[in-house]
């Protein structure tokens, strides 16, 4: 991606390379265009002035200690990788020190546009005017430039990334369990459900290592990817022991803390009252924005048109505990976590859209009462909580543990399961999420 828009944006020489056993492949690849494929990164490094590594993050070290010393004097190294701890230490270790590190990452997938998409920029050795040369081989994207230090980078992207994707792997690792693909019940064929599904699926037809890199090796990931987990379990135990006065006041507050608004606040009908200020509160409330904004999706009708199923007419609504978005907003409020800030900062496409999910649900009191009612008493949807708590509870394991062999082997055996349908659901998320940012770039110029 970087190499044929970079070439579209006007870069006139680039070189690339992969494997030296892959280089006959990449020669057919890039055939016809005017990018130049080298045999390996010794030939790559030596003739260039900013070179960027694209590989995995367990890469990241051997790549750089192999090729790192044949970089030209003077240049420029940055890394495209996920999670910048392992590639911070790489290049401090094997860079010679007359070369310049001032790092890269682009907040989304190569089918996203780039345009208006963070860019994250780390200076971290050589002159400042370095910085500047780097922005100038992105303008053509116009990305948001977003200027971090490598650790600020690894916390923001914990915070976006790294939970956000454990709940929806779980979400699918529940389903594949279920056997059953959920387009094919009625209970995730609309609305919100829509997003659930076509974001799960848009992350098993992508590639394991670039989750498992930025979860495993990211030094904050593990514990928020734990304290999901906990979330999902702790919250579940209260619905099916019928505690209904913790579980209520647990998620009421979560609700305050994360979106600012007390328990008889709906946004959505009352502007004029504050939000998130009762003084009877125990919690430190965020003044966040999600008062002021205009909700980040859009209405359930729209979302009906990316759905992977089909609602039938005398399809009923069955009460939804929405487990997975009540875990994830008491995970937020345990963290402390504001999403809106991370949102602003470095949100990528699918964080915006998890926010909005979560959003939607607490926006509304009658939807969090009802939610809360579900999780008590209703027994359609309580298999998929046992399987989406065992899940949470196997993917925060997992990564704990640390063991990249385990975290592939979950990761591809869901997605086996949902393979048949991930070309059109890449097809049909793409638009989905295209619709939605769109929607949010028009309400943001108003
Ligand atoms: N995909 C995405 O949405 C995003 C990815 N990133 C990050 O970008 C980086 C690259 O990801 P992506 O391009 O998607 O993944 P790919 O798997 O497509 O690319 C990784 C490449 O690195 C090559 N590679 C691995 N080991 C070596 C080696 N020893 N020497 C030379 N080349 C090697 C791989 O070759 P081979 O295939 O032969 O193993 C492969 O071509 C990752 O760190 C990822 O986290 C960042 C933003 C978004
Ligand atoms: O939006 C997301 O979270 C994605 O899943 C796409 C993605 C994956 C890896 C990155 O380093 C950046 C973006």
């Amino acid at each position: 991606m970087y190499a044929k828009r970079l070439k579209a944006g006007g870069i006139e020489t680039i070189y690339v390379c992969d494997k030296p056993e892959s280089f006959e492949k990449l020669q057919a690849e890039f055939e016809g265009t005017d990018i130049i494929v080298l045999r390996d990164g010794h030939a790559v490094s030596r003739l260039s002035d900013f070179i960027i590594y694209s590989v995995e993050a367990a890469a990241i070290s051997p790549v750089v200690r192999e090729y790192g010393p044949s970089t030209k004097v003077g240049a420029v190294v940055a890394g495209q990788t996920s999670v910048k701890a392992p590639e911070k230490e790489a290049f401090e270790k094997w860079l010679p020190a007359d070369v310049g590190i001032t790092s890269v990452h682009s907040l989304h997938g190569p089918s996203v546009t780039t345009e208006g998409q963070p860019l994250i920029i780390i200076h971290h050795r050589g002159p400042e005017s370095n910085v500047k040369m780097v922005e100038d081989v992105f303008r053509s994207f116009k990305s948001r430039y977003v200027h971090l230090s490598y650790e600020e980078h690894d916390s923001v992207t914990a915070n976006t990334q790294a939970v956000t994707h454990a709940a929806f792997l779980s979400m699918g690792t529940a389903w594949r369990h279920s056997a059953a693909y959920p387009w094919e019940t009625t209970r995730y064929v609309s609305g919100v459900e829509v997003v659930k599904v076509n974001i799960t699926l848009r992350i098993y037809a992508a590639k394991w290592h670039v989750y498992a890199g930025l979860a495993l090796l990211n030094p904050s990931a593990q514990s928020q990817i734990k304290q999901y987990a906990r979330s999902a379990t702790e919250l579940f135990k209260l619905m099916i022991e019928n505690r209904e006065a913790e579980l209520s006041e647990r998620v009421w507050e979560a609700r305050e803390k994360v979106f600012g608004w007390s328990k008889d606040h709906d946004p959505s009908s009352s502007k004029s009252s504050t939000s998130g200020s009762s003084s009877s509160s125990t919690f430190t409330t965020q003044h966040s924005p999600a008062d002021e904004r205009q909700p980040i999706l859009l209405s359930e009708d729209i979302l009906d048109q990316f759905s992977l199923g089909m609602k039938l007419a005398q399809d009923k609504e069955s009460p939804n505990s929405h487990l997975s978005l009540l875990a994830m907003v008491d995970c937020w409020a345990k963290l402390g976590i504001r999403p809106y800030e991370h949102l602003a900062v470095a949100g990528t496409p699918v964080f915006m859209l998890w926010i909005g999910v979560a959003e939607y649900l607490f926006r509304s009191p009658s939807l969090v009462s009802s939610a809360i009612a579900a999780g008590l008493s209703d027994r359609i949807h309580r298999p998929d909580d046992v399987e989406f708590v065992v899940a949470a509870r196997g993917w925060s394991e997992c990564v704990t543990f640390g063991n990249f062999d385990w975290y592939r082997k979950r990761f591809e055996e869901t997605a086996d399961f949902f393979s048949p349908r991930f070309e059109e659901a890449t097809k049909l998320g793409g638009r989905m999420i295209k619709a939605i940012q769109e929607g949010q770039a028009v309400t943001s110029h108003k």
